[in-house]
């Protein structure tokens, strides 16, 4: 089975969405940091080109995470998305900029790990398991859509696993 394959079977939705070429919005994505103003800029620059998933799904709140090398914390909150962990809402993330490493396990605890980068939309169910990393580039940009922010918090499934990377 491809990784694809074994993803959709988890109910995972993985589309392409080229990122809109709003004017101003390329210049924001390649800078590393972003301001509450930015963030927000961009935020209204993609938000519509995403209004059917929020229709269908009943998302009602965006808003960016930004990561690179000098984000204060960095490490820690990659310690918290590399551990296998479910949330009790969907976890959508539409890449904007850089890119990232899902994995994605099953029942029986097999992974499958992807690349993701910018222009890739993930709807990950509730409940579904996986866990995130950055790859060497060290940086990613997401739009993240919810329901319901309460339903956001990771719950860890103690599974355990290697070290997050992609296959050699
Ligand atoms: C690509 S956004 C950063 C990772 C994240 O938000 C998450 O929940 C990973 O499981
Ligand atoms: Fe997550
Ligand atoms: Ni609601």
């Amino acid at each position: 089975m491809s990784d694809l394959e074994f993803v959709a079977d988890l109910g995972v939705q993985w589309l392409r969405r080229p990122v809109p070429t709003t004017p101003g919005l390329a210049a924001l994505l390649a800078q590393d940091a972003l301001n509450a103003e930015e963030q927000a800029a961009v935020v209204q620059a993609v938000g519509a080109s995403v209004a059917d998933a929020c229709a269908t799904h009943g998302y009602h709140s965006m808003d960016l995470v930004v990561l690179h090398p000098a984000t204060p914390g960095l490490e820690a909150a990659l310690q918290r998305f590399d551990q296998p962990h479910t949330h009790a809402d969907d976890e959508v993330r539409y890449i904007l900029e850089g890119e990232g490493i899902f994995g994605f396990l099953d029942a029986q605890g097999e992974e499958r790990v992807v690349c993701v980068r910018a222009g890739d939309y993930l709807r990950v169910p509730a409940g579904v398991e996986h866990r995130f990393t950055l790859t060497a580039v060290r940086r990613i940009k997401a739009l993240r859509l919810f329901a319901d922010t309460a339903g956001w918090a990771a719950h860890y499934t103690q599974r355990p696993v290697g070290p997050l990377a992609m296959k050699a």
